[in-house]
């Protein structure tokens, strides 16, 4: 049986003296310990549901349930939220606030007054779990925009939370970053958390995520493994979405030779192309 660790029950938002609301009825359960990618055009509301999910915002109607419990208006399910939902923002600017690299990481921990033995002992392991060690005393502006991504990665996760949401990490970053952030993603998904990330790269999306979320004007479409998700072309037409150049590429193929490149369907074209070259 699968579990959910958060569930949206047909939640609404309309943010104040918008014409539409960004938030049209969203349902959606994330199932626990999955690498989740969720996909959508700009402006589908993507943002506005991660802000519900940390509790930042309030449904104007319907639910956000934790683990199936209800999150009430109350500061106590409010604050346990935000412990249990770590969110990344788009835009590292918005998240960090202390002055040095160590101070910001801190910043969640000292609001939780936890014994400050305790704080330097948790920042100290979180810097050098995100190679950030010799960049403690930094100040966060003499960063790049890689080096601040990592800072407020490292500033979320230091609250250990059992679900990490990232609004579209990878946007900006170069080849060598991207990956080095993956790599580090794996590590975080290793020791049981579960994922979320908004993104517009469906190649990146079908490769990483283990499931897939479709966003459109504030619903959910489709949500599932990633080969049933991109096997439905009539709705992704619909919402003018291209499909992975992966699954394109092996749908080019003629049968004899999809056969003989084995079982299950590349992941990447990279992968592909190293089926193709064995063959
Ligand atoms: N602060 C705001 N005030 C008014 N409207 C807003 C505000 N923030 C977002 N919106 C609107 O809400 C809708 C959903 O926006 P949201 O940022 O959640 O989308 P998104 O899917 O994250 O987009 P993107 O992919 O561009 O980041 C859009 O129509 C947007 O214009």
């Amino acid at each position: 049986m699968t579990t959910h660790v958060l569930e949206f029950a047909d939640v609404h938002y309309t943010y104040p003296g918008a014409a539409q609301p960004a938030l049209n009825g969203v349902t959606m359960a994330v199932p626990a310990g999955r690498r989740c990618a969720l996909l959508g055009r700009n402006g589908c509301g993507k943002s506005t549901l991660f802000l519900h999910a940390n509790g930042i915002f309030r449904p104007h109607k319907g639910q956000v349930l934790w683990k199936g419990v209800p999150i009430s208006s109350r500061r106590a399910d409010l604050q346990a939220l935000k412990r249990n939902v770590g969110l990344v923002f788009q835009d590292p600017e918005q998240q960090l606030i202390a002055a040095t690299v160590a101070e910001d990481v801190s910043y969640g921990l000292c609001n939780l007054h936890l014994p400050e033995a305790e704080i330097r002992e948790k920042v100290r392991r979180t810097l050098e779990a995100f190679g950030l060690s010799e960049w403690a005393d930094t100040p966060v502006h003499h960063l790049s925009l890689g080096q601040k991504r990592r800072v407020a990665l490292a500033g979320v996760m230091v609250m250990e939370p059992e679900l990490l949401l990232l609004d579209e990490p990878t946007s900006y970053l170069d080849p060598w970053q991207t990956e080095a952030f993956v790599r580090q993603l794996e590590r975080i998904h290793a020791v049981g958390t579960t994922i979320v990330m908004a993104t517009h790269d469906l190649d990146f999306a079908y490769a990483w995520a283990d499931w897939v979320f479709v966003m459109d004007a504030g619903r959910l479409v489709l949500a599932g493994e990633p080969e049933r998700v991109f096997a439905r072309r009539d709705i992704l037409e619909v919402l003018q979405f291209k499909r992975p150049a992966v699954l394109e590429l092996w749908e080019s193929l003629p049968g004899h030779v999809k056969e003989r490149l084995g079982p299950g369907l590349p992941k990447t074209t990279g992968e592909l192309a190293e089926r193709l070259r064995l063959l």
